[in-house]
């Protein structure tokens, strides 16, 4: 390690959580900051009248062995769970089962099990939104939205979604540029509770329609609260886009609409129901970024939007911005 001044992580959803603990492990002290309550920003739940809530990441997958590797200690230590929903589609009006071999994976008992898990001890500060990332004479500084300066740092790691990164980046334009060509879409996201179960035996649904583009039985997930049958449904990207100003109210009479349409049995009035939009939800196409970095400047930037806009690519790219930082500094 060249300076003992810690390295600044901006966001504590999964990418910025892989990145720490990967640094961590290999001796660098980090400090985290995240604008919201919480850790995992898109793997966050929301705590409801319904319990909680996985509004943005629904299950994960692990393809890459390295991913899938990290996942076996998560299950060992019982922040996951494999989830096994009886899965349908629905598309051309018609809705089937549609069962398949796919291994999906949930935190336990809810999504933010994991994020939260895996911030441990790290040094944080949440409700901390930056606005500036500046260059001292020798090392880094932040600047937050209230005005207070936090630093010095040896470097900085920006694991925010695309948008959000490219102001941060700005003292690296190569960077800032690269993260300006980064387009993402957003998702609406409705929850609404039952008190009587609904009829049906799905569990979780890929919908190809105008409206939406998934539902999930909340309940069907281990370790979920089950006093109400609570659905979460997401609308597709291209329906949020057009919709992106509704009203949550209406945004929920829409996609209870089109869920009531498509799940084939009886839909009452929900006993509860909230809407949340996540403007970034996912980057409109894939890349093969890995992880951007500035290695003479000390910057690097991470997300799910440098590889698949997955879980798992956002962990990798967590691993892959750590990784070329110790390279570097060897
Ligand atoms: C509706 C929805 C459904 C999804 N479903 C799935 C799924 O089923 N399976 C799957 O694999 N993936 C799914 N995803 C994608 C998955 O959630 C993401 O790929 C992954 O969580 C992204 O992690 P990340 O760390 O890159 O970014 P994020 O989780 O967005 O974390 C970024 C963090 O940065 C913080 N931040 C931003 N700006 C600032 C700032 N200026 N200062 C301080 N903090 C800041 C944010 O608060 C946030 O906590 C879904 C996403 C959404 C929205
Ligand atoms: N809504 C959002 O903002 C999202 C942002 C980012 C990801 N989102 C969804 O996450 C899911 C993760 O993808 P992956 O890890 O590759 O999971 P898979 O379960 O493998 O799904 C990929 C894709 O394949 C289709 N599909 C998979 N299994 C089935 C099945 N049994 N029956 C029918 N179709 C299946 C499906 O694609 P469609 O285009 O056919 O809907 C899945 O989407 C993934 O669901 C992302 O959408 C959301």
């Amino acid at each position: 390690m060249t300076s003992t001044a810690p390295i600044a992580i901006i966001g504590t959803g999964i990418a910025g959580l892989s990145a720490a603990e990967a640094l961590h492990a290999a001796g660098y002290s980090v400090q985290l900051f995240d604008k919201s309550r919480g850790s995992g920003g898109r793997m966050a739940s929301k705590r409801s009248d319904a319990g909680a809530l996985d509004l943005g990441a629904q299950y994960f997958t692990a393809r890459d062995r390295r991913f899938a590797a990290t996942v076996q200690q998560w299950q060992a230590r019982g922040w996951v769970e494999e989830w096994t929903p009886s899965l349908y589609q629905f598309a051309n009006g018609t809705l089937n089962p549609s069962a398949d071999e796919q291994i999906r994976w949930v935190g336990k008992p809810r999504m933010s099990a994991i994020t939260r898990a895996m911030l441990g001890a790290l040094p944080v500060k949440f409700s901390c939104r930056i606005a500036e990332v500046f260059r001292g004479e020798q090392h880094w500084h932040l600047l937050d939205a209230e005005g207070e300066s936090h630093g010095p740092f040896s470097h900085v790691i920006v694991a925010t979604p695309a948008p959000q990164a490219s102001a941060l980046l700005a003292a690296a334009p190569k960077l800032a540029g690269t993260v300006a060509s980064v387009s993402m879409d957003p998702t609406w996201a409705v929850a609404l509770a039952f008190e009587k179960p609904l009829d049906t035996p799905l569990e979780g649904c890929f919908v190809q329609d105008d409206v939406l583009d998934w539902t999930a039985r909340n309940r069907s997930k281990p370790g979920r609260d089950t006093t109400l049958d609570t659905w979460v449904l997401h609308a597709s990207s291209s329906w949020s886009r057009q919709h992106l100003d509704l009203s949550k109210e209406q945004v929920i009479e829409h996609l209870h609409g089109a869920f009531a349409e498509m799940i084939g049995c009886a839909v009452p009035a929900p006993a509860f129901s909230l809407a949340h939009r996540w403007l970034y939800a996912r980057p409109s196409a894939a890349h093969q970024l890995g992880a951007l970095a500035d290695a003479d400047l000390g910057l690097y930037a991470c997300g799910d939007w440098c590889l698949s806009g997955r879980v798992e690519g956002a962990w990798l790219s967590g691993q892959e911005a750590a990784r070329k930082l110790i390279a570097h500094n060897q």
